[in-house]
This record gives structure tokens, sequence and C-alpha cells, in this order.
């Protein structure tokens, strides 16, 4: 008996529990379903910009499946995980030729590495990022020439740097951190130190175990004055020994939600000595006398600069919250083509049900709208990275920040409810680890927080627009080319027939109408609040809810469609069969964002017409859900990227899914605690 259990054992080690005799011809069968489109022209477009950039990182992980397959990990612990991303590290970043020259010539090329390793894993992706954009991006658009030498040891990877800027006692309130920076005249030092517990910079990527580098952010003083928070760049480790230097001390921050591979670590500093240069000085300097000037008077202007470096970190997130978006549709749409569950004597692919459908298509919707937004950060990049240098003060890295504030938003939350869905779209397999929701949700959780929390950061696109509005009232012109819309005393497009929905130009028509309105409301609204709490703060504060947030989004979700309708334009010229298909992705995208508008503008429809786009929502699901297969096919990213056990493109989800579990430490093994199985059973003696 035992000998033939054990044989048994042996058995389904070698050759699996689970005989799957026949290949699953589902997926394969849904692929030839709908209309037809030309895959490639689609896939080629949806990758531009970074198509050679994720050729070059996905070829490198292919050489080392396992080590970027996520079902292998699945167990891994937290120091595991840390081990494991460096590795990965350590496979890619150094055969990506990305250093101080060739970025300079094509700053984008840094992006495309990134987010290249970051859609398999946000952990490597971020503590890459941390190192390469934080903190380089801080000392080279803070610095001197003088810094140069360390941007170049950050890129040859001989220093590993990290960018403390959040406090245990301040987050989003930069401009309030407590750390210290004190100018010593006696000896041309500053003297560093966290005057309270709640000023150890806290959660910062990289502190809690590999950084030996840091740009910290702390209040200068000189002479008794504070003139306000400066970077300075300071060794945190002993190069030699990695132990901390005299008078910092760090720690790491602990188990988190999600990313538990990144070493987010505190910093705490008491009297800590650093030479002068240690003060990032482009804007700021102190004079061998002692005394401290700067050309930028203004101290909110000048603390505004001082966040440059964190505009890399937040294209990332445009960028990388819709591959995020993308990898987990990908899983849900396959495995709904191959799950079948009822239908009548032959079952049928949960796909086929407009109840799915319906949960599914518009998420897929908004991912392509959040690839339109992606693609106009990126082109507008190589030009505001550099004049971010040359110009930081220009009206058009103001415009580029408010464009990115909006996106780094909007692509995080589509992407957290688009996972979530996703994962209820998959029901039990979807709750298994080996699917991927799980670390796709928690990955892209933390998109929600950092650089910049998106309700906070949002509110800069708000202001940004109502600047330029109130510049219009004393005479100026509007320069932006994505507020040349702007017209206060718009009116509602014409809205008579449901066919309209699928008209472009009127669409775009009716979402311009649709900011006027919230640019209009918000006015109004600031002034009663202006009126009703004098304190311009405090008015402003109660602006945000159904107007100032409202208007951010519906700006966004404008340019949105714009640069969407560009894309359908240019893909129907090559393709016209491909164009309509795509077409519908774009009509789906704008009646549902109509459809879900629960604040004021909804009250602008009448019964009839808030139908109609109800019942465009239902129309559009079900057309672009038969579709759907062949757009997943082509916009996907390759299957050892995504590496997930149920949405791979074989469409072989049981064998690959019992493969899996079957391989996972401990699935036939007793369990260790036996013996408190057999204590159990004595516990009660009746
Ligand atoms: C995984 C991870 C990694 C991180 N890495 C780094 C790093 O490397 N370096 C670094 O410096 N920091 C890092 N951070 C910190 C991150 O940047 C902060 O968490 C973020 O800026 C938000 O600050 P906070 O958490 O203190 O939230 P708070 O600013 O305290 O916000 C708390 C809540 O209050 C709300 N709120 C705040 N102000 C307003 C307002 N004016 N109006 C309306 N609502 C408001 C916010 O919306 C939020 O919901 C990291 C954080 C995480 C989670």
């Amino acid at each position: 008996m035992v000998k033939g259990r054990r044989l048994h054992l042996i058995n389904s080690h070698i050759l699996g529990a689970f005989n799957f005799d026949k290949k699953c011809t589902a997926l394969d069968e849904y692929r030839e379903r709908g209309r037809q489109i030309n895959i490639k022209l689609l896939h080629d477009k949806f990758y531009e910009p970074f198509a050679e950039d994720y050729k070059q990182v996905w070829d490198l992980m292919k050489e080392k499946e396992d080590l970027f397959n996520h079902v292998l990990y699945a167990d891994l612990s937290r120091e595991g995980l840390k081990e494991r991303s460096q590795r990965q590290i350590n496979h890619i970043v150094p055969k990506c030729n990305v250093t101080y020259e060739s970025i300079q010539e094509n700053p984008l090329r840094k992006l495309g590495m990134l987010t290249g390793i970051g859609s398999n894993d946000l952990i490597s992706g971020t503590r890459s990022l941390v190192h390469f954009c934080l903190y380089i991006e801080t000392v080279q658009n803070l610095g001197t020439a003088k810094h140069l030498g360390i941007i170049k040891r950050a890129y040859a990877l001989k220093d590993y740097g990290c960018c403390g800027m959040t406090e245990l006692g301040h987050g989003s309130n930069v401009a309030k951190v407590e750390t210290t920076a004190t100018y010593d005249h006696s000896s041309r030092e500053l003297v560093i130190n966290s005057p309270t517990p709640t000023a150890a910079k806290w959660w910062i990527g990289a502190v809690g175990k590999t950084a030996n580098m840091a740009a910290i952010f702390c209040q200068l003083i000189v002479d008794g004055t504070n003139h306000g928070v400066h970077a300075f760049v300071v060794p945190i480790r002993d190069y030699e020994t990695h132990k901390p230097i005299n008078g910092v001390t760090l720690g790491d921050c602990g188990h988190k939600s999600g990313l538990q591979g990144i070493d987010n670590g505190f910093l705490l500093f008491k009297n800590y000595r650093v030479p002068y240069d240690a003060l990032l000085d482009k804007y700021s300097q102190i004079s061998p006398d002692g005394k401290f000037k700067s050309h930028i008077k203004n101290k909110e202007k000048r603390f505004g600069l001082m966040l440059t470096g964190l505009i890399t970190g937040r294209c990332s997130i445009v960028i990388v919250s819709e591959l995020h978006t993308r990898n987990a549709l990908t899983i849900a749409i396959r495995y709904a083509a191959v799950r079948k569950q009822f239908g009548g004597e032959i079952e049928r692919p949960i796909l086929d049900y407009p109840v799915h459908r319906f949960r599914l298509m518009p998420h897929l919707a908004k991912d392509f709208a959040a690839n339109m937004s992606m693609k106009l950060i990126c082109r507008l990049y190589n030009g505001r990275f550099r004049l971010i240098d040359s110009e930081p003060e220009s009206p058009d890295v103001t415009e580029f920040h408010a464009l990115v504030s909006v996106f780094k938003a909007l692509h995080g939350w589509y992407g957290q409810k688009a996972i979530q869905e996703c994962r209820e779209c998959c029901a039990g397999h979807g709750f298994s680890s080996y699917a991927g929701f799980a670390k796709l949700r928690a990955d892209n959780d933390a998109h929600m927080t950092w650089e910049g929390e998106n309700w906070v950061v949002i509110q800069q696109t708000s202001r940004w627009i109502l600047k330029v509005v109130q510049g219009t009232f004393k005479g100026h012109p509007i320069r932006s080319p994505y507020l040349q819309f702007i017209y206060l005393n718009a009116t509602k497009p014409r809205f008579s027939n449901k066919e309209q929905l699928k008209h472009a130009e009127w669409l775009i028509s009716l979402f311009e109408y649709r900011c006027n309105y919230y640019i209009t409301e918000s006015l109004n609204k600031l002034q009663e609040n202006g009126r009703s709490y004098q304190d311009m703060t405090v008015a402003w504060n109660r602006t945000q809810v159904h107007y100032l947030i409202d208007l951010a989004k519906s700006f966004g979700e404008l340019i949105q469609l714009k640069e969407f309708n560009n894309f359908v334009n240019d893909l129907t010229k090559k393709c016209p069969a491909t164009g309509q298909v795509i077409a519908n992705v774009m009509y789906l995208f704008a009646s549902h964002v109509l459809d879900q508008e629960t604040s004021s503008f909804k009250n602008t429809f009448d019964a009839e017409q808030a139908k109609w786009i109800a019942e465009t929502v239902d129309e559009l699901c079900d057309e672009v859900g038969e579709d759907s297969v062949k757009i997943i096919d082509a916009i996907a990213l390759p299957d050892h990227v995504i590496a997930s056990a149920i949405g791979h493109s074989d469409g072989q989800v049981y064998q690959r899914y019992t493969q899996a579990v079957e391989n996972a430490p401990g699935c036939f093994d007793p369990p260790s605690w036996l013996n408190l199985i057999h204590e159990t059973r004595k516990a009660i003696n009746l």
C-alpha cells in the first residue's frame, strides 16, 4: 500500500498528476472569429516609440527565462525577492549601453529600458528607476559641472543612488520637510540633521540594502535663515564595507502591500558633516564669504525647480501602468476565450457573454486611450528633458508638467480598476498567484501614491488650466496647443441622434464642451467659495470635488480622445479594415467615459440622450468583444514577459496552470506540522 502510494507520487512528479492528452483549441477557434485585422500593423503602431528598446530588454529576458518567470518565484521570501531583482538588474542593465552620453543624445532611451524591465517586474524596473532617474536626474538637474563626475560614476553603476524626499511626517508637502542642512562657515561644510523623529526620511527606495549614495532634500539654513528646501548629494554607506557612514542611521521599512523586492528604507542624520560641494548648487549658492545667493529670488519658484528630478519617474508611471493594464487584459481576454461555462450541450466561452464583454471591453478601450497619451508624453519628452536643464521656467515645461500629472493619475487609476476587474473575470483561477493578477495589482497600487499622490498631483493640471484662463482675462493669448479649445461661453453641440456617438469629430467637440463646462463651473464655484471663505487656499480646496478634479480628468480624456482619433485616422489610411475595428474601440472609450460621468456634467444630457449613450456602450462592448482576441494578439507583450500560467498565447490554460501548481514547492509533501494535526485530534478527550 505504502509502496503503491510512493510509486504514484514519483509518477506524479515525473509525468504530472494531470494528463492532458488533447491540445486545447478554444483560443485558436476564437481567433477565427470577428473581423480581419492587420495584426502586424496594429502591433507596430501600438509599440511606438519603444519597439527597439523593448526588443532588446525582452530578448535579454528570454536568455534567462526562468529568472523572469513569476510563476516560479511565487513563494520567494522578501530577501529572496530582493536578491532575484538584483540578479535581473545585473543581467539586463549593463548590456543596455545606457551612458551619460547616450542619454544626452536620446533621453527617451532610458525610459525605454526602465519601462521594458518594469513591464515584466516593477520591482526591478523601480529599483533601476530610483537610481537612473530619481537620483541621477536630481543631481543632473540641480547640480553643476563639478557634479558631472558623480553622474558618470552612477551611470557606470560604480555608485548606486537613492532619492530622499519623503519623511515619516511629510509626504506630499515636501516644502515642509524637517531635515536640515546648516552651513558652517568655519569649515565650509554643511551639517545635516534630522531634528525630530518625524524628520526621518521614509520609504526611500534603495536605502534599505543597496544604495551607497543619496540625493536628499533638506531645509538649507545659512546664518540662521531658512532658505527653503534644497538638494544635497551625500554618501550614506561606506563604499568598501557597505556599512552606514558615521552620522547616518538607516534601515529597511519592512513588509509592504507588495513590491517586497524593493528595499525601501529610512534614514536619520545626526551632525552629519559633508563638504560644501554636496549642495546641488545650480540655483542657489553660498559664496566663499558665507552669503546665500540665488538668481531665483522667489522661494516658491525655487522650490518648484527642486522637484524637476521627479518628472522622468512620473513619465515612467504613465508608460508602465499602461503596460500592466495591457498585461492584465491579455490574461483575462485569453482566459475568457478558453474558459467555458453554461450555454447548453456545448458550453460557451465566457467571452461570449454580454456581461463579460461589458466588464472587460471598456477597460480595453481605456488601455488604448492610455497608450495614446503615453505616446504624446513620449513625443514631447526629449525636448522637455533638455528644456528642464536649459530653461526650466519655460511655459513648455509647465505645460509638460501639467500633462504628465493628469496622465500619471489617470493611467494609475485606469490600471487599478482594470486589473481588479480582470482578476474577478477570471474568478477562482484568477485568484491564483500563478495567474499574475495579484502581482500586477499590488505593483500598480504603488502608482496611486509614489511620485506624487494621485489626488494631489492631478490638482496641478487644473491649476495650470485655470492660470492660463485667468491670463486670457488680462489679454494674454493662449500659447499651449492643448488648450486652444478653451471658450468660456461654449454651447453644447447638438445631440440629436445616437449615431453621433460614432462620429469622432462630434465626440471631440462634445469632449471640448465638457472641459469648457468644467472650466466655467470651477471658476464660478471658486469665486463663490472665495467670497464665503476669504482664505483662497480654503476656497481652492473647497472647489476640488465635482469641479477642479473633474476639470483635470475631462482635460486628460479630451487629449486622449484627440490623440486616439489621430491614431485611428493614420491606421485607417494604411488599412481601412483595421482602422474600422479600432475606431470602435475609440467610440467605446468615449461613450463609456460619458456613461460613467457621475458628477454634474451628466445633467447636461436628457433621459433619451443618456439612454443612447448607455445603449451604445452595450453595443460596442459586444462588437469589440468579438474582435478582442485578435486585438490582444496585436498588442500583447510576449508570453515570457507577461509570465502568466493562464494567459499564454497558446491557450493551454489548464495544462500550464496545473503544471505551475504541481511544480510549486510542497505540492505533494505532507505538512511539516503534521504533529499538530495529531495533537489536535487528541485535544478534546471525549
Ligand atoms: C513603495 C513606495 C516607494 C516610495 N519611494 C520613495 C522614494 O524613493 N523617495 C521618496 O522620497 N519617497 C518615496 N515614496 C514616498 C511617496 O512619494 C509618498 O508616499 C507620496 O509622496 C505621498 O506622501 P504620503 O504617503 O506622505 O501621503 P500624504 O501626503 O500624507 O497624503 C495622505 C493622503 O492625504 C491626501 N492629501 C494630502 N494633501 C492633500 C491635499 N492638499 N488635498 C487633498 N488631499 C490631500 C492624499 O491624497 C492622500 O490620500 C515611496 C512610497 C511608496 C509607497
